[in-house]
């Protein structure tokens, strides 16, 4: 994983988004679409306001997310309705291609996560995941001393007791994350700094999950200079 330090919180969104455009143009140039996992957070959803300034071939992009908090349609608590909000609304994507991982309008947990792994496959290669990291060192939903970490065979499991409300969640395994090409972590913070560290030094992986992340191609770790102050 490599770091790469901006200046404050506003020239790695800035910067970020700048990547992402140019990434989408290249993608849709070479191979005429491009699929991204969004993350929900609070750099992630900023990053996407910025995004929505950018002359991006919306047309040509599928989105989905890699995590989900496991509530109804249309909460202010999933990420997708944030992302709604910050760029979806405000861009020409068409409907079909917003894949948002399942609500919990009476379904089940375990059922959701079914449906979510069967939706991934028919969704195909991910060309880039984007995550954010808690204090805690979390990506997605894999939190630090829960199972999750460990999952296999499925690449979408369903999260009970998460630490961070609401505590019924879906995330991405590490296998669906780093089944990506690329994996690009925006963090941003003080408070991030410590966790930080402890994943660039190598912590242990139950302890910090965000270390087992690994993009085929490219694994980025973008920083603001609060979250690199400890490295
Ligand atoms: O709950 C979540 O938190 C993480 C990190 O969020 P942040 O506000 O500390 O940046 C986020 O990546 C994840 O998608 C979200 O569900």
């Amino acid at each position: 994983m490599k770091p790469v330090v901006h200046e404050d919180r506003a020239g790695l969104v800035a910067a970020v988004a700048d990547s992402l455009e140019s990434l989408i143009a290249e993608l849709v140039e070479r191979q005429g679409r491009a699929t991204i996992a969004l993350t929900g957070g609070s750099v992630g959803t900023e990053l996407l306001g910025a995004l929505a300034e950018r002359p991006v071939d919306w047309a040509r992009v599928t989105l989905t997310w890699s995590d989900e908090r496991f509530v109804e349609a249309g909460s202010s608590e999933r990420n997708a309705t944030q992302a709604r909000a910050a760029l979806i609304d405000r861009i020409a994507i068409p409907g079909g291609q917003v894949r948002e991982l399942p609500a919990a309008d009476g379904r089940s947990l375990d059922g959701a996560a079914e449906a979510a792994t069967a939706m991934l496959r028919e969704l195909g290669p991910i060309d880039l995941t984007l995550l954010g990291m808690g204090p805690d060192a979390h990506v997605a939903s894999l939190f630090p001393g829960l199972p999750g970490v460990y999952a296999a065979g499925s690449a979408v499991i369903a999260v009970r007791d998460s630490p961070k409300p609401p505590p019924e969640r879906l995330s991405f395994t590490l296998d669906a994350i780093n089944a990506s090409d690329r994996v690009w972590l925006v963090v941003a913070g003080a408070d991030k700094a410590d966790a930080v560290a402890r994943v660039l030094g190598g912590a242990d992986v139950a302890e910090a999950p965000a270390v087992g992340v690994a993009g085929r191609r490219e694994t980025l770790m973008h920083l603001d200079a609060e979250a690199a102050s400890q490295l």
